[in-house]
């Protein structure tokens, strides 16, 4: 098992954290104050108000946690301030890449359009990467309750903002109900349009068949993808032979109840079998969690996996990156560095 101070030492790489899902206590109070909302609780009822609790009953119970912080996401300031939060918390992590994703759909309540809303993102995040030693971008959600008519006013964005933090999409939200089918032609249309795909898929308890229907969609990543397990061993060799990155978030994955019991959990069999795993923290408030706490979990949970492993897995998390082939590389390069002096 790895020492907390050499984990909080490791450069890490993180693909998969949703924005609003990650705000810092003190980023709450700010963005109340600024919204005018008068918030009489103590930052432990707040917390208790943000955070989704251990008895959490399933995916659907987890995302009502998300209900406290969004009308205060509702102005260009208070998305640019949050941005820069969660970039500063990652960097706080030792992260020096990340992907922040959220669904400008949920930030029109005042008088944003879909665009101001991920520019208000987008300059959040290049504010913070002049201030921290870290590289943060953008992916969009769609969220799979919505109806596929306002899904496809996202599609445009990616046009309209030629902006280089603007680096994918994903559909996030209710998977018990939404199989992901639904969306075949919307990610048919992102992707000849060049678009960078990431689904949610196989968070849910028997909900494998989205992870095949979201990879024969043109996924080159699966957020969680937890029930890969169930899947056959052809399935599973087709996607390591794809090299699929899987986004898992521990965490979260027992929070949303993908599983209940460590021995169901399958990082440690899937890294085993070579599947091209990743960890994150997909929602450091929700789920009162930062990258390094995921990391210390793990190392407890799998005490033989070892610094060389998680070299391994930032490795992966690089080749899934929706970045250039030129930046992969000088990450590849000063991870491999970074990680050599620590083993020493
Ligand atoms: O683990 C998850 N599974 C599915 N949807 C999620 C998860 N975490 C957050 N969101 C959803 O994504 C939206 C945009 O960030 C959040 O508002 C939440 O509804
Ligand atoms: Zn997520």
């Amino acid at each position: 098992m790895l020492k907390s101070e050499i984990i909080a030492q490791m450069p890490k790489v993180e693909l998969h954290c949703h924005l609003d899902g990650s705000l810092s206590l003190s980023c709450i109070k700010e963005l109340a104050k600024n919204a005018g909302v008068n918030i009489t609780m103590t930052d432990e009822e707040i917390l208790e108000k943000a955070q989704a609790p251990e008895n959490t009953k399933n995916l659907l119970e987890y995302l009502k946690r998300f209900d406290f912080v969004l009308p205060l996401l509702q102005s260009y300031t208070n998305l640019e301030l949050a941005a820069y939060d969660v970039v500063k918390q990652a960097a706080d992590d030792h992260i020096k890449y990340i992907e922040i994703r959220f669904a400008p759909s949920q930030h029109l309540l005042e008088n944003l359009s879909l665009e101001e809303a991920v520019e208000a993102v987008i300059a959040g995040l290049s504010r913070a990467e002049n201030d921290f030693d870290i590289r943060a971008n953008a992916l969009i959600c769609g969220l799979k309750q919505e109806p596929i008519q306002k899904l496809q006013k996202l599609l445009p964005l990616f046009a309209k903002i030629p902006d280089e933090h603007l680096v994918g999409f994903d559909m996030a939200g209710d998977e018990l109900n939404y199989p992901q089918e639904k969306f075949i032609d919307l990610i048919h249309d992102l992707k000849i349009n060049g678009v960078n795909v990431t689904l949610h898929a196989g968070e849910c308890p028997s909900c494998e068949q989205n992870i095949l229907d979201s990879i024969a969609m043109g996924a080159s990543r699966i957020g969680h993808g937890i029930m890969t397990k169930n899947l056959s061993k052809a399935e599973q060799e087709m996607m390591i032979e794809k090299q699929i990155v899987l986004e898992m978030a521990p965490t979260s994955n027992f929070q949303t109840k993908a599983v209940t019991e460590l021995a169901q959990y399958p990082f440690k069999e899937l890294y085993d079998k070579g599947f091209h795993v990743t960890l994150n923290t997909d929602n450091r408030t929700v789920s009162a969690t930062s990258l390094n706490k995921e990391y210390e979990k793990i190392s407890a949970w799998y005490p033989d996996f070892s610094l060389a492993d998680f070299e391994k897995i930032n490795h992966y998390a690089i080749d899934g990156a929706s970045i250039s082939k030129e930046e992969k590389e000088q990450l590849h390069q000063s991870f491999i560095k970074e990680y050599k002096k620590i083993s020493e």
